[in-house]
């Protein structure tokens, strides 16, 4: 199926968000303020197989993304899909549920921190991804999206299929675009710490989300 004119756009926003933070609704809206979506679709992870076992249980995840992205300008769906499936989470069956769902006309993006472009070739079918969505990657404090930190083929196929937002806007899938300039120095492992020994991180979190982290007492040990 060659790519074609896209009627609606949809920026995809997957994690493992345990718990979600200022990183990730930051990332969002640098791809929103750039893109304008139609939608926003956040996807946490059901079973993330390269971490080590997550935190906080599915149900506690929807809810602190659920209040972390309820105030954005474009409409914001909590997918749970990967919640749902039982196996292991691959954004490649992920991706094409979300063309079957959606069908042929809309253009799909989705996006990604540094780190995760620094090892998308270990990515289940990492190639396949552009079959049914564009790649956007925003830099990270400690990631850099340059060719010496990137695997080279992954700098090959951004470089072979590099567009701009109006290209990603308006076409289907099959594109790759890089963008510097995101420098949010937060991750859910250092705010697990801090919670952890007592701290109360709430330059980190939207205040939502913390409240709901005090309320269910979670992340305590
Ligand atoms: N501060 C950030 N800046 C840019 N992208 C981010 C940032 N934090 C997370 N992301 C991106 O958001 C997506 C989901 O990240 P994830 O939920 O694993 O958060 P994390 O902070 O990396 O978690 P952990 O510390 O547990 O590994 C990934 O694509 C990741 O690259
Ligand atoms: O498809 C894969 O093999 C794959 C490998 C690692 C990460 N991902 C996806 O990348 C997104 C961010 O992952 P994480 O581990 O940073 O939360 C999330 O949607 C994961 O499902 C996907």
């Amino acid at each position: 199926m060659p790519a074609r004119a896209a009627q609606r756009c949809i920026a995809v926003l997957g994690g493992s968000f345990d718990p979600v933070h200022i990183g990730h609704v930051r990332l969002a809206e640098h791809f929103i303020t750039l893109l304008q979506p139609d939608e926003l679709r956040v996807i946490p992870a059901g079973n993330p197989w390269q971490k080590h076992g997550l935190q906080a249980s599915p149900a506690d995840r929807v809810e602190m993304v659920r209040r972390a992205f309820d105030s954005q300008k474009v409409a914001v769906t909590i997918d749970e899909q990967e919640i749902r499936r039982a196996s292991a989470t691959y954004t490649i069956d992920t991706l094409r549920a979300l063309r079957e769902e959606l069908g042929p006309e809309i253009s799909i993006v989705f996006l990604m921190g540094a780190d995760q472009l620094q090892h998308l070739n270990t990515w289940q079918d990492w190639q396949r991804l552009f079959d049914y969505a564009h790649l956007c990657a925003a830099s990270r404090p400690g990631f850099g999206l340059d060719a010496t930190q990137v695997p080279p083929e992954v700098t090959a196929e951004f470089t072979r299929r590099r567009g701009d937002a109006e290209q990603i806007r308006s076409t289907t899938y099959g594109r790759a675009y890089l963008a510097p300039g995101l420098e949010v120095d937060i991750s859910s492992t250092e705010i697990r710490a801090l919670l952890q020994r007592g701290a109360r991180p709430d330059a980190l979190i939207p205040a939502r989300v913390l409240d709901y982290i005090e309320q269910q007492h979670l992340y305590r040990n």
